[in-house]
Order: structure tokens, then sequence, then C-alpha cells
């Protein structure tokens, strides 16, 4: 059996496979970029141009009652709460996932008085370390203390020690760490335990009940296909809940916001850190995503993401083995992405681009391939690979015209 026939069974055989046909790709494209932006669900352009032509454009401001805008954020957490294994009043849908986490780190700084410190991945999203010094700063001081992997982890934990924050799923080598191990060793400590879920939400399996953390953040726009700039989402656990503080007390976090009263009074739970007006054209972007998710468990997006990055980091052995993987091989320490360390990582995305296998590159030297459970499919990383071969075969990864960075990738 050639490799694209086994690859045809694999897809044959997939329980996720109808996921695909919930979402529109162009037609020839390879797209291995859904951990940047998520494929659109089919049924967003007819329920955007209703929500605009005739909710804004004709209903106006009844449609906040009559068409469910106000209802937007609470439908969008009670669809996303089984995803990340949460209860729907744990989540909240709002704002970016920067914005909700500078709010988390203030939650957990005032959850544990007399703790500054702050624990972090050297190596992480630069917006969770710039959100992080930015908190301490406007809380007057602290520390950010800085860590480059588990086996660090045990070292830094003290008494002044108020989160641990880890991004379960490194976005630049798909290194993915175990939350559950974190959150027990910081509860030891006597701290809490944040996990940034970017690159989880939507691909993993996960459990925030199981892993007992204490708070999560994560986006909507990558592996939940909500669309460009979706709104993100927060998690506290519920033992929190009473006495949650409230770092950015707007209107829509107060118990009653159309009382218009001159006090803060929090809304019960999580929906205090809900911010101002909901964007609804964003949410009913992340509404028609969560619903072209529906019917997928989280165990089984996990199962159809490992044996894609198993089966695509199979066939760069076989046939580009002058790359070095930079994702782990151990499939319980890795995510939905593949990366590659190529001294001209740039230049090789780009010919992959222009011929029409679509993945990202990461500063310095990664070549990033995301591998949405959802909507790739066995064959398509058949396809990439014979692409990548042509590449290196064609010296087209050392061409000029695929050497000047533009701003994004
Ligand atoms: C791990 C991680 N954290 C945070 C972000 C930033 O999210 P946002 O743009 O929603 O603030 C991203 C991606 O942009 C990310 O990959
Ligand atoms: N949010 C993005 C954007 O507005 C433009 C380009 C890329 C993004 C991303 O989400 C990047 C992504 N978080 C990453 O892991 O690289």
């Amino acid at each position: 059996m050639s490799t694209r026939e086994r690859a045809a069974e694999l897809d044959a055989q997939d329980p996720l496979a109808h996921l695909r046909e919930r979402h529109h790709l162009p037609e020839g494209l390879v797209y291995l970029d859904g951990n940047s932006l998520g494929a659109m669900p089919r049924t967003a352009p007819a329920r955007l141009q209703h929500t605009v032509a005739h909710e804004w454009g004709e209903r106006l401001i009844r449609s906040w009652n009559e068409s469910g805008w106000y209802t937007a954020p609470a439908r969008a957490a009670a669809a996303l709460a089984p995803l990340l294994g949460a209860d729907a009043d744990e989540v909240v849908v709002a704002d970016s996932t920067s914005v909700n986490l500078a709010k988390l780190l203030h939650t957990a700084l005032t959850l544990r008085p007399g703790r500054g410190v702050i624990v972090m991945e050297r190596g992480s999203f630069p917006t969770d370390l710039y959100v992080a010094r930015g908190v301490l700063a406007l809380r007057g001081g602290g520390e950010l203390r800085l860590v480059d992997g588990p086996q660090d982890l045990l070292g830094v934990l003290d008494d002044d020690v108020a989160l641990v924050s880890v991004t379960e799923v490194d976005f630049r080598t798909g290194f993915r760490w175990d939350v559950g191990a974190v959150t027990a060793s910081a509860h030891a400590a006597g701290a809490l335990a944040l996990v940034d879920l970017c690159h989880s939400t939507g691909a993993l399996d996960v459990d925030v009940h199981a892993w007992d953390v204490d708070l999560a953040v994560g986006c909507g726009y990558k592996f939940l296909h909500g669309g460009p700039g979706a709104p993100a989402h927060c998690y506290v656990a519920r033992r929190h809940h009473a006495g949650l503080p409230s770092p950015t007390p707007a209107w829509f976090g107060h118990a009653e916001p159309f009382a218009m009263s001159t006090g803060f009074t929090p809304a019960p739970g999580v929906q205090r850190l809900a911010g101002g007006t909901p964007p609804v054209l964003s949410l009913t972007g992340l509404l028609c995503g969560l619903e072209s998710l529906e019917g997928a468990t989280p165990a089984q997006l996990q199962a159809k993401a490992t044996a894609l990055t198993g089966f695509f980091l199979e066939l760069l052995d076989a046939h580009c083995p002058e790359l070095e993987i930079a994702t782990p091989r151990d499939p319980a320490r890795r995510g939905a992405h593949v990366s590659v360390r190529h001294p001209r990582a740039y230049a090789l995305v780009q010919a992959l681009i222009a011929r029409d296998v679509v993945g990202d590159f990461r500063d310095p030297d990664i070549a990033r391939f995301g591998l949405a459970p959802t909507t790739t499919r066995f064959v398509d990383l058949v396809t990439a690979v014979e692409q990548v071969r042509a590449v290196l075969d064609g010296g087209e990864d050392t061409q000029e015209r695929f050497a000047a960075r533009t701003a994004v990738t």
C-alpha cells in the first residue's frame, strides 16, 4: 500500500472526518495554520450577514433582547465549558487572552496576599511576559521568576510564589506541559496554578477539573474557529468564586448592570470578570465556531491530533531526514502542531505557501505546521511532505524572492 493509500484509509476510518465538511477551505489548499487562525465555519457568512443586515440594520437596539445579543457571552461559555472540562458558570467569554490574563494575574496575586512572585516560562508567548511584568508594575512591585522547563520548577518554588503560570503547549516547539503535575507542585508550595490554553482548547483533551488547576485563559480564533479577533475565555475554579476580586470592575460584571447604580456590586462568580459591552459580531463568529465542533469530545479531538502529528513526524523522518524536529516525540508531551528547525525557516515557509501549503514561521528558525483535528486530513500531510521535499530539492528555501520578511507571518 502506498503512503497516500494508507493516509486515505486513515481518513476513511477517522470518526471526526465529518467536521471538515462544516468548514470552508479553498480548493487545493493544504492549510496547516489552524493554530494561528482556524478555518471559517460554513455557517458564518450567512449568520454574520443576518446579524448585520437584519438584527443591526433593521431591528437596532431591540436586538439586544429579541435576538439574544445580551445572552451571547453566556451561550458561548455554555458551549465552550465541555471542551475545557469545566462547568458553564466557571467560564466567562470576553476580551482577548492578554486582557483575561491580566485580570487573572491580578486575581491570583490578590488571592495569595503576602506573596509577590509569578513563575512563568522564559519562552512564553511574549504577550504573557509583557502582561505579567505590567501587572506586577501596576501593583507596585513583585517578581517575575522565569523557568526554562519542568526540570526547573521545583527549584524555584518557595513561600513567596503566588502563582505558577504555564502555557500548556509551547507556540514554537509544540512541547506540552503536564498541567496536573504543575498544579500539584504549585499547590504543595501554597501557590495557585494558571494555564494558558491558546494552543489547546478545541484540539486537546483539556480537563481543568481533573488537573485541579485554579485559573485558565484561552483564545477563540484558533482551534475554536471563531474568526479573527474572536473573544477569548477565562476559567476560575468554583472554590475561588466566593470572594473573587474584580480586577476590572466594569458594568457587564455588575450584579445588575441596568440598575445604573454608582457603586459596583459584583455579579456572582466569574461573571464579575466580564468587561464592557460584548462584541456581538465577533461573538456571532465564535458561536458558529463552537457549533462547528458540536459532538466532538476533547478526548476525540486529542486522539485525532495525536494521530495526525504522529503520522506527520513519520513522513518527515522518512522523506526529509535532514530537517531537525523541534517537537517532542512523546505523544503525551506534544500538542497539535509539529515544528522543524531550519536555518532559513522563513524562506522554507514562504516557498511552501507559494505551493499552496500554508504553515507559518516563528522567529528565529522555526517552521510550524498546525494540524487542527477538525479540518486536517491525513492525505493533506502526504501532500505537505511531498511539497517540503520539492522545496528542499529545488533549493527554493535559498531563493532571494522568499527571503524578505513581512510584518505578519
Ligand atoms: C500562548 C498564547 N498566549 C496568548 C496569545 C495572545 O492572545 P490574544 O491575542 O488573544 O491576546 C497567543 C496568540 O496570539 C498565544 O499563542
Ligand atoms: N493573533 C494573531 C494575529 O492577530 C496575527 C497573526 C498571528 C496571530 C496568532 O494568534 C499567533 C499565535 N498565537 C501563535 O502562536 O503564533
